[in-house]
């Protein structure tokens, strides 16, 4: 079994830096009832103090090791449209991130060419597709669909609307539509230019003839390992393609690309540009990585109140295996006085919504989820990441899921932000599970005691604390 202890830090030297993660297939919340498909996450490495040291964006864009670094002072020189770049300016916006600016000249440009981008979790792939689709789209013709976006949840493909209504406030007659179950009305059938959704429903709307694919010529496909994984939604995502016009441009993003489906995602999107990252280069710096050494699974849900204080300082997602847990969890929570809500795919879609935008808001601080929130989701104020249950992958449970850990904790620490992740491990399989993840990305992961409360205050709070929101930071498109 690898050495978890061996990679323990000590108080000192606490911060952890970089991350990485695989991730698991995500369905769009209609999972079999108890687990929902994982995702990938990960960091790594520990760097040297500073968790106080305030780090401005403007130096980690200036700074060519950083995933936000850019060689163009602005998204001007990209040659975007006035319109756009205003949007962009109205976000804040100021400089293109590594992938932005690599990505965007090979899918604007003239003839329209395919592409695979790999970037690490929270620099700004999403941007860097929607401003593609964005500069693809005749606006004069407002109700015709010219771009689809694919995501593997609800959640994920609303947020994507959001953002191209952002950006795209500036370009007349831009006309956004989510097709998510429940969304689109049966009697007028799909009236936008620019369609994300989720590929079981945008394959049910197509077939119906209620979403006109004729003048279709971007499509996209977010956490895109995850959405071809034949485990996942890769047949329905085939299926859609095969209805779509054959000159079809096709954009394929995510944090990670898992040798077993790049093979796969060559033939989605042939003879496409391809930007990937080394191994060593999947992890994001701003994430401290820790662990809890429970003593037995009993005591997890004790410990898990206790950390309740130092969550909601920020914001903080926990992540479990399954939707009865989740709830479990939450009327356990509830009933000893916290303040908690649970979102996870059996709930109904406006209710999952609703439960979400609060959480984006502020409402709610504190949010328990399955795996069907792992991959994407961006609530800047998110500066804790509990992993309540190891992610696990195949039947039985046998192996670490590494993408979806990496995605996890990548809900925290976006854009330059920083944030911690806290696993709980308790017996030896989950032990050898974290053990596992930890080497494959070659982590650092700092031990937490329960029995030494003051030392993991301190350890989290020190990171925690420099998790401000700063003004240098463009907002979340949705977060109010
Ligand atoms: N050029 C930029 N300048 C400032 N902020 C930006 C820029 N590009 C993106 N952002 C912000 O960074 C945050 C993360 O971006 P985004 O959600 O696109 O990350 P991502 O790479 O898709 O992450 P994930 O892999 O987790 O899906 C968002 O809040 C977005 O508004």
């Amino acid at each position: 079994m690898a050495d978890l202890a061996s990679r323990i830090t000590k108080p000192s030297d606490a911060p952890a830096e970089d991350a990485v993660a695989p991730a698991p297939a995500a369905t769009e919340g209609q999972g079999n009832g108890t687990e929902e498909p994982a995702d990938d996450g990960v960091n790594k490495g520990l760097v040297e103090t500073t968790y106080d040291v305030e780090v401005k964006l403007s130096d980690l864009q200036a700074d060519q090791d950083s995933p936000l670094y850019s060689g163009v002072s602005s998204f001007e020189e990209l040659g975007l449209p006035k319109s756009i770049n205003d949007g962009l300016l109205a976000m804040n916006f100021k400089k293109p991130s590594k992938i932005q600016e690599r990505a965007l000249p090979l899918m604007i440009s003239d003839p329209p060419t395919n592409m695979i981008a790999q970037s690490q979790s929270g620099t700004g792939k999403t941007a860097a597709f929607v401003l593609t689709v964005l500069s693809r789209v005749d606006l004069t013709k407002p109700t015709q669909p010219q771009a689809l976006l694919l995501a593997p949840s609800r959640e994920l493909a609303r947020q994507i609307q959001g953002v191209i209504q952002t950006i795209g406030q500036f370009c007349d007659n831009l006309i956004v539509e989510a097709a998510i179950p429940g969304s689109i009305s049966r009697e007028t059938g799909v009236q936008a230019s620019v369609v994300a959704g989720t590929p079981g429903t945008v394959m049910d709307l197509i077939r119906r003839r209620q979403f006109d694919v004729s003048q279709l010529k971007a499509l996209v496909i977010d956490e895109a390992d995850n959405m071809l994984d034949q485990q996942g939604m890769g047949d329905q995502c085939v299926r859609v393609k095969g209805m779509l016009p054959k000159t079809i441009q096709t954009l394929l993003f995510s944090a990670t690309f898992p040798d077993k489906v790049m093979n796969f995602a060559r033939k989605y999107a042939p003879n496409a540009n391809e930007i990937k990252l080394r191994h060593t280069e999947l992890t994001v710096k701003g994430i401290s990585q820790m662990y809890m050494d429970c003593p037995d699974e009993s005591k997890k849900y004790d410990i898990l109140c206790k950390l309740y204080g130092l969550m909601t300082i920020g914001s903080s997602v926990i992540f479990v295996k399954t939707r009865d847990s989740a709830s479990e969890i939450q009327r356990r929570m509830e009933a000893d006085g916290h303040k908690v809500s649970a979102l996870h795919g059996a709930h109904e879609g406006q209710n999952r919504d609703a439960l979400l935008d609060d959480f984006r808001s502020g409402r709610s601080k504190v949010l328990i989820t399955t795996n069907v929130l792992a991959r994407g989701i961006d609530v800047s104020s998110v500066s804790m990441v509990i992993n309540y249950d190891i992610p696990m992958k195949g039947f039985g449970d046998k192996e670490p899921d590494m993408e979806t850990y990496l995605h996890r904790i990548g809900r925290t620490g976006r854009f330059g932000r920083v944030g911690v992740s806290i696993s709980f491990v308790y017996d030896h399989k989950s032990y050898e599970a974290l053990s596992k993840i930890a080497d494959h990305y070659g982590l650092d992961l700092v031990q937490l005691r329960p029995d030494d409360w003051d030392a993991t205050e301190t350890k989290v709070q020190e990171v925690i604390k420099s998790s401000r929101a700063r003004p240098d930071y463009a907002p979340n498109a949705l977060d109010k």
